[in-house]
């Protein structure tokens, strides 16, 4: 089955969003990719649950919604209310790691658990086997356009022999600097979910760069 390609909406053209939305989706992109932002867990601020909720009607696409924000428990219920069909929470944002993904459980939405750059396996290795997805940060978060590190290579190929292992059932999407170059050896580590945000909305042609990333995860 080819990759899942999820375009993050954070580098659309806000002027142009309905277009843009509406560009990937009938470009075969089967998630959209939700930055949200709150200026503490990481430098910007972004989109809140009411502009989710705006969103929601607009596209068929899965609405992939990661959250940057410290605690996340606070905010994932309304999250799930906004019509969020992933919820993904950073395990260094909260000490409540497995309550934010029972939460996100309990409301009937699909649980993802994210690590940073800094953060090893070990640290998400007691949640692995309540999760659907699990995000690997290919780049240190806050900001679209950062260069790839390929040090997540072996953390994907990690979580790839746990989940064989232990028979579980989780996706590995990764996030950050993903473009014709780097996915390839991330879909050959094992991730099958990739977000691509810059490579898809800078410059020309976004339809084709998501022809161009499918076709790489055959
Ligand atoms: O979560 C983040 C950044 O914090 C990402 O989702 C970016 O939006 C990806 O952008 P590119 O690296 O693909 O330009
Ligand atoms: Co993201």
């Amino acid at each position: 089955m080819a990759g899942i390609i999820a375009p993050s909406i954070l580098s659309a053209d806000y002027t142009n969003l309905e277009r843009d939305v509406k560009l990937v989706e009938s470009a075969g992109a089967e998630y959209l990719h939700i930055d949200v932002m709150d200026g503490n867990f990481v430098p910007s601020i972004s989109y809140g649950p009411g502009w989710v909720k705006q969103l929601r009607p607009e596209t068929k696409m899965v609405l992939d919604v990661h959250l940057m924000v410290m605690n996340p428990e606070k905010i994932v219920d309304e999250f799930a209310d906004a019509g969020a069909d992933i919820i993904g929470v950073h395990v260094e944002a909260t000490p409540h790691i497995h309550r934010a993904l029972q939460m996100i459980k309990n409301k009937g939405v699909k649980a993802e658990v994210v690590i940073n750059p800094g953060t090893p396996v070990l640290a998400i290795e007691s949640v692995l086997d309540m999760v659907d997805q699990v995000l690997v940060m290919t780049v240190n978060p806050g900001f679209g356009g950062q260069k790839f590190l390929p040090s997540a290579i072996e953390k994907i190929a990690q979580l790839k022999a746990i989940r064989e292992e232990l028979g579980y059932n989780f996706d590995i999407e990764i996030d950050g600097g993903v473009n014709n170059e780097t996915i390839t050896a991330a879909f050959e580590a094992g991730a099958n979910v990739f977000v691509a945000g810059s490579y898809v909305y800078d410059k020309v042609d976004p339809a084709a760069k998501i022809t161009t990333l499918k076709d790489l995860t055959k």
